[in-house]
């Protein structure tokens, strides 16, 4: 997306919900994985999304991503409505003011660690600004790894390379589905710190769906979903919290 389409002064909601309603299918097979949902998240946080499997999780990821189309209901990123937009801009859009990290990495395997991580940029034909390519390859642990292979890292250092590409083009917001899914315990949280980092060392806002109380306590505020509404949120967060309340949401977590 130009430059120009982006706010000049950054809007203080990076995501903006208002009775979003998603309705998979037609008639009696219909399924409504989104029903009312009005959300505002502000720029500069994390926000851990849960609930029982089924609730709603990716799809409310979805949408607000501009990955998916609610059937009603409007999604500002950042001030920009995306309602009425085709999939072209939707996916200019996606290329320069979202960053994603998904659960399988998603790294191009022909192409070595710096260029991956310069893949949005290259993408939607943006200047690479060296000093902030740098910064973030430092942050995220990976100076001298930089002409490694997607194979000849280990899954923690992959993500970490997902990571530096979401954090490349300052994106409004990172969405993460479930990035520490593929994880063990001690490299995931390596990851989750390095979120962490981001939203407080960097301002950046990330938004993360996850099965995993001790992953939703990095979060500044956990959102909780049950049958695709907002059953309730959860601010400054432990695990021991997040986990009680989701006991008492049911159903198979
Ligand atoms: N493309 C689709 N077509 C039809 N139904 C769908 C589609 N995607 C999701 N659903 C349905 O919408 C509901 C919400 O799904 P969603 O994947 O958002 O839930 P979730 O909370 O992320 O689940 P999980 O934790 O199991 O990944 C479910 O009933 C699901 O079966």
């Amino acid at each position: 997306m130009p430059r120009r389409d982006r706010p000049a002064t950054p809007h203080a909601d990076a995501v903006r919900m208002t009775s979003v309603r998603k309705v998979y299918g037609k008639g009696a097979g219909a399924v409504t994985a989104l029903d009312d949902v009005t959300i505002t998240i502000p720029r500069g946080t994390f926000t851990a999304v849960m609930g029982p499997s089924g609730s709603g999780k990716s799809t409310f990821l979805h949408c607000a991503a501009g990955l998916d189309t609610p059937t009603s209901g409007t999604v500002l990123l950042g001030g920009t409505d995306l309602s009425g937009m085709n999939e072209v801009r939707l996916t200019e859009l996606r290329r320069s003011r979202v960053g994603f990290v998904f659960q399988a990495f998603n790294l191009v395997p022909s192409l070595d660690v710096l260029r991956n991580i310069e893949l949005p940029l290259r993408l939607s034909g943006t200047r690479t600004d060296r000093a902030w390519l740098e910064e973030i390859i430092d942050r995220v642990g990976l100076t001298g790894r930089t002409s490694h292979r997607p194979a000849q890292l280990s899954g923690g250092q992959q993500q970490r390379v997902a990571l530096a590409r979401a954090l490349v083009t300052r994106p409004e917001v990172i969405f993460g589905d479930e990035p520490t899914g593929a994880l063990d315990t001690v490299t995931g949280r390596d990851v989750l710190t390095l979120l962490r980092e981001a939203v407080d060392a960097l301002g950046q806002t990330v938004v993360i769906v996850t099965h995993d109380p001790v992953a939703a306590g990095y979060a500044d505020r956990v959102l909780f979903l049950a049958d695709g509404r907002i059953a309730g949120t959860l601010d400054a967060p432990s695990a021991d919290l997040v986990a009680e309340r989701m006991a008492g949401l049911g159903g198979r977590v």
